[in-house]
């Protein structure tokens, strides 16, 4: 007896392979996160994070436009704020000549189609390195939503075309959503961190931010890894009050909650690969462990077979040059 289905039939070759694959990846698929300083003609790779840079607004406008003409078409702003322009408050954060306020605009300017977005949350400019305002070592919600709002809105007034809350307050949407409708921009999306989790794979992101909790962890906002109903939860709030766009963070090992949130929800859901998934393979690969474009490509194709329509990674331009 021969075995009723060989399904090796349509692995046999490479051209058969492609016919029935399941999961393409597109340089679409892709948001570019990037990191922006002070000062000019700085290009300053991260130590924890091989391979990627701080910026200078100047040199950002030449990295824009090279991720423009390699197809990739949309960027994650987040800036490192120098120590002095840290508080409790976000002062700077609202700031409308600020460092993220600036680097939209440039970004605007050298490539305007380029699709902006923009972290909204106050860790980079916190004295705390905290995500809110923080009251008795306690990051106070309602009163950092108000902050947040002025975030968002003096970012859509620079030029982004979607802000990025990466806080987990609760009823954050809600207040971005009023306050960017009664501000007039009413094009300006959201795109929530809507489940992310207290990991620490967060680490070398710390480092190029220099924004690592000054004390404790971030654990009463982000959400306990052990946790998978409380996702769901998370996430049909922030659809309710008005995301445009959802997010899983990390990616690797939260698979499951994407695959979960797939089966649920109907908005586009985008995957964060974080700092430290970038580091681990970098640093295995410079090591000869793992083959690097191979381990890369196996990931985010595993992030998009799970459900993301949307990757923010730090490998999309190695992901680009590999598909070209
Ligand atoms: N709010 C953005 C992040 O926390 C990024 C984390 C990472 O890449 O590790
Ligand atoms: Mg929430």
């Amino acid at each position: 007896m021969y075995p009723l289905r060989r399904n090796r039939r349509l692995r046999f070759n490479h051209a058969v392979r492609s016919l029935v694959r399941e999961t393409l990846i597109s340089p679409n698929d892709f948001i570019v996160p990037l990191f922006v300083v002070e000062g000019s003609g700085v290009k300053e790779e991260i130590a924890s994070m091989p391979d990627y840079y701080r910026y200078s607004l100047d040199l950002l406008e030449h990295e824009v436009k090279s991720l423009w003409e390699m197809g990739l078409k949309s960027v994650l702003l987040f800036v490192k704020v120098p120590d002095n322009l840290k508080d409790n408050k976000g002062t700077e954060a609202i700031n409308k000549d600020g460092l993220m306020q600036q680097a939209i605009k440039t970004v605007k300017n050298a490539v305007p189609d380029m699709y902006v977005m923009t972290d909204v949350a106050l860790d980079p400019y916190s004295s705390y390195g905290h995500d809110g305002i923080v009251k008795d070592q306690y990051v106070i919600n309602d009163e950092t939503c108000d902050v947040l709002a002025q975030m968002a809105v003096s970012h859509a007034a620079a030029g982004a075309d979607m802000v990025a809350p990466s806080d987990m307050m609760d009823g954050r949407i809600l207040y971005l959503r009023e306050a960017l409708e009664e501000e007039g921009y009413k094009n300006t999306g959201i795109m929530s961190y809507s489940a992310k989790y207290a990991s620490a794979f967060y680490g070398p992101f710390r480092d190029a931010l220099d924004s690592a909790p000054g004390f404790g962890d971030k654990k009463t906002y982000q959400m306990d890894p052990a946790n998978r109903t409380e996702a769901i939860r998370e996430t049909l709030m922030d659809i309710d009050e008005g995301a445009d766009i959802v997010m899983v963070k990390p990616g690797l090992c939260y698979l499951d909650i994407v695959r979960d949130l797939k089966n649920e929800i109907e908005v586009p859901i985008s995957v964060y690969q974080v700092s430290g998934e970038y580091s681990m393979l970098k640093a295995a690969a410079a090591q000869g462990w793992l083959d690097h474009d191979a381990v890369m490509m196996e990931q985010v194709t595993a992030i998009k077979r799970a459900g993301a329509d949307l990757i923010a990674s730090y490998f999309a331009k190695d992901v680009v040059r590999i598909l070209s």
